[in-house]
């Protein structure tokens, strides 16, 4: 097969990571008989030193180019620590997502076997946890109207949502939930926001066609208790986009380390694959960022945009077989010195 990926490292530990899962998917070409090309592009804080715009128009022609698109993070301290700044690298990421229309992002949650006890949550709470959030990508109050008042002593963030952009992702959550446990959780704050109650009328009308699954309606409070008193008991949780993007970092702890989780961002045309961490800046240039997320969000790439099975299990397998091993960095064993360029070679000599 040949294909083209487009990688778009950022900021931070951005490139370290997809410098890994880039070998990653070279071992797997090598393997498997595959071409994959590899262009680079800038987004982020990387992007506004280059060119002043965070995502500038020869990535968006990149990615347009690309049969998938392979991103590390965004994001650095001179703009967290200025809320003045006008130009910020993360409305690179936004901007991107809107203009590829990324309206789903699907963030898988299970316990791997042997990190059981690399949780500060107890065995027997993460054991066999496996559910994975559909959380809305392109809308709510990350892309409402926002601003300040004219005194600039107030400010606002619109939610918005139309019956549309809901409908996208609960379709594609649905069918998620009929090809797993066949539940569907709902999380929302219908008791506060009108926005919510809107998405409530739309799952409740749609899941009226699938009596085979069940629907259930959690509010996002709730919701962030239950994850970690008993997160087996989900299944599919879609959500809207901030309430998803809060709940999946509290859920990385289940698995041990933000560092293990990966995405896929799809919608109507070329996906994205993402690590769900940041550009973690402590660690920029140290060698000691995880990089399984990367590594695991380039097997969803082959799975998801190549339809590349086999060659995505292999992946997996290495990255289970270098945890059993102890193949792993520091977020998952203190006592651990390979960095993320030695657990990097060690998945690849698992491939
Ligand atoms: N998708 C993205 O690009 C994305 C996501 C989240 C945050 N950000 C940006 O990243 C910057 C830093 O934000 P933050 O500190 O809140 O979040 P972060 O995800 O970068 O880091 C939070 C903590 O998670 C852990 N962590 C994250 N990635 C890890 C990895 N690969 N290996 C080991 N440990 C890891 C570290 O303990 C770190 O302190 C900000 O500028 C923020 O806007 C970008
Ligand atoms: C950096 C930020 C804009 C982004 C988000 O909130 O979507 C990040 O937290 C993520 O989870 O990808
Ligand atoms: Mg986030």
């Amino acid at each position: 097969m040949n294909k083209k990926i487009a990688v778009l490292p950022g900021d931070g530990i951005g490139p370290e990571v997809t410098t890994v899962a880039v070998n990653v998917l070279q071992k797997v070409a090598e393997k498997f008989n595959h071409q994959f090309t590899f262009e680079e592009g800038l987004v982020g804080a990387c992007a506004i030193d280059a060119t002043g715009n965070p995502f500038p128009e020869a990535t968006w022609q990149l990615c347009q180019s690309a049969d998938a698109i392979l991103f590390g993070a965004i994001g650095h301290p001179k703009y967290d620590n200025d809320p003045t700044a006008t130009v910020r690298p993360e409305q690179g990421l936004l901007a991107m997502r809107k203009a590829l229309g990324l309206f789903a992002n699907i963030r898988p949650v299970n316990t791997f076997k042997t990190l059981a006890d690399a949780s500060p949550l107890k065995r027997e709470i993460v054991e066999d946890v496996d559910f994975v959030v559909f959380r809305e990508l392109t809308g709510g109050s990350y892309f409402g109207a926002k601003g300040r008042s004219d005194d600039r002593n107030s400010a606002y963030d619109t939610c918005t949502y139309t019956k549309e952009e809901i409908l996208r992702i609960t379709k594609l959550a649905f069918e998620a939930a009929g090809k797993r446990r066949k539940k569907v959780t709902l999380v929302d704050k219908a008791n506060v926001m009108e926005t919510s109650r809107l998405w409530r009328e739309v799952v409740q009308q749609y899941a009226g066609d699938f009596p085979e699954i069940e629907l259930e309606l959690m509010f996002v409070d709730n919701a962030a208790m239950a994850l970690i008193q008993n997160p087996r008991r989900f299944d599919v949780i879609l959500t809207e986009n901030m309430f998803g993007d809060i709940l999946t970092d509290e859920a990385s702890v289940i698995t041990g380390s933000l560092g293990m989780l990966p995405s896929a961002s799809v919608g109507s045309q070329v996906a994205l694959y993402e690590p769900i961490h940041g550009s973690y800046p402590q660690a920029a240039g140290k060698n000691i960022a995880n990089p399984m997320a990367a590594v695991l969000s380039a097997a969803t790439l082959l799975e998801t945009s190549f339809n590349l099975m086999e060659e995505g299990k292999a992946i997996r397998n290495a990255v289970e077989e270098a945890l059993e091993k102890g193949f792993v960095t520091v977020d998952i064993n203190p006592s651990n010195n390979l960095g993320t360029r030695e657990v990097g070679e060690k998945i690849c000599s698992l491939i």
